[in-house]
């Protein structure tokens, strides 16, 4: 891009557009464009900043004026109007965080601390396209990256602990609903130091079963508060959940592996699978990993590598303490950190490592890689 790009923003309203605008304030990303802020629902509005009204997302000369778009504001958006506004010959860059473009053959799935080589590569070879990952993935490699840049993982197992904004605020206000209502229905005995721990538990579950298909769950389809959800995104037919499948299509893609990489890769694709969980916390996706290394690595190297790989990831000593204290949701949520902790050389051989990392969800696992991209462009 050249000079100060005009850049089209849509979803920056939304939940991960809103956490993006607070990213590109704050590393003054703003001053490097010219944003054009638009709307699906109110064109001719008032933008959160300039003077200029919000224009129409869905006005494809609006849209091809800008060198550049980025947009939050989901798949369904993308679908509608990307391929419609290529096909006017808009031959500008298309910065994505929905999940639509991902897997095409012309798109890059970017996090520049772990794949900034392939994006060079793309952007030497005229790349247009740029796909924040799925924030399980996104997160996990921000953590653990270096070994697999190094080349130690022959294959990894996930169980994920996924937070309720992965599915959006509606979620997320779903999620606090439901424990403010089983709070409630059992506030008096709570009061009561005397009261029988059982009948409390009673009545919660008769509360939580309650729940089941009405209103109160309508945004999971199940109740999450006191409880969690074995199932994320789509049911893929074959035993798999769509987020379980992401687990190893998008982490070969961003290291540049195996046939779906851009351009294709004869390197072989790493084996990544497991279960993908939500769990009745906000914003923080947190994952337990087992790896099978290609080799007896110890634990302080292993340590040290992530260390050294960017500067979010934080070795947390395998200890009580400093897991309950540096390890958590509640500790990382609103930061940037990616702290990897738990590291541990397993009881079924010294090839198997185990670890456990957490990650903000809509930072790393979705704005941040945007505005990082942006700025690459800019200064490429
Ligand atoms: N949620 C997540 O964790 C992740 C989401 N993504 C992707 O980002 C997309 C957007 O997700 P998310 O930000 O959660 O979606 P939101 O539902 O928060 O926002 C999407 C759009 O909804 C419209 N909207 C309608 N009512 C409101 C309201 N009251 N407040 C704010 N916006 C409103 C806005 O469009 P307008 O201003 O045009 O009316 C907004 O841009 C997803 O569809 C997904 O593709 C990617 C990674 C993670
Ligand atoms: N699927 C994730 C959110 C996400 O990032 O989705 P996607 O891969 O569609 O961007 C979750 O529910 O936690």
């Amino acid at each position: 891009m050249n000079g100060t790009p005009r850049v089209g923003l849509i979803g920056w309203r939304g939940m991960v557009g809103s956490v993006l605008m607070d990213r590109m304030e704050a590393e003054g990303d703003f001053d490097h464009i010219e944003p054009v802020f638009f709307s699906t629902s109110n064109a001719g509005g008032k933008a959160p900043n300039g003077d200029q009204p919000l224009a129409d997302a869905y006005d494809l000369d609006a849209l091809k004026s800008c060198e550049g778009i980025i947009t939050c504001q989901g798949g369904d958006y993308t679908s509608e109007i990307y391929q419609k506004l290529r096909e006017t010959g808009w031959n500008g860059h298309w910065i994505d965080a929905a999940s639509t473009l991902r897997m095409s053959n012309d798109a890059l799935i970017v996090l520049d601390p772990v794949n900034r080589p392939q994006i060079d590569d793309a952007i030497a070879a005229g790349n247009r396209n740029w796909v924040g990952g799925n924030c399980t993935v996104s997160c996990m490699l921000m953590g653990v990256g270096a070994l697999y840049k190094a080349g130690l993982v022959e294959w990894m197992s996930t169980q994920t602990y996924q937070a309720a904004s992965g599915g959006g605020a509606k979620h997320m206000r779903e999620l606090l609903t439901q424990y403010g209502t089983l709070n409630a229905e059992v506030r008096d005995l709570l009061d009561d130091p005397k009261s029988a721990i059982l009948e409390i538990d009673r009545k919660v579950l008769a509360r939580q079963q309650a729940m089941l298909g009405t209103d109160e769950s309508a945004q999971f389809g199940a109740v999450l508060g006191g409880s969690l959800i074995p199932w994320i995104d789509k049911d893929l037919g074959n035993g798999m959940s769509k987020e379980e499948w992401k687990g190893m299509a998008e982490t070969n893609k961003i290291l540049g592996l195996g046939p779906d990489a851009l351009g294709g890769s004869n390197e072989p694709a790493i084996p990544v699978d497991g279960f993908c969980i939500r769990i009745g916390a906000m914003r923080c996706h947190s994952q337990a990993l087992t790896f099978k290394l290609n080799g007896d690595v110890p634990v302080d190297e292993i340590e040290a590598m992530i260390a050294e790989d960017n500067p979010w990831a934080k070795v947390v000593p395998n200890e009580k303490e400093a897991s309950m204290r540096d390890l958590t949701p509640v500790a990382v949520t609103g930061t940037l950190n990616i702290p990897v902790g738990r590291i541990r050389k397993l009881a079924m051989g010294p090839e198997y490592v185990g670890a456990f990392t957490v990650g903000d969800q809509l930072l790393w696992g979705a704005a941040e890689p945007l505005r990082r991209i942006l700025r690459i462009l800019i200064e490429a």
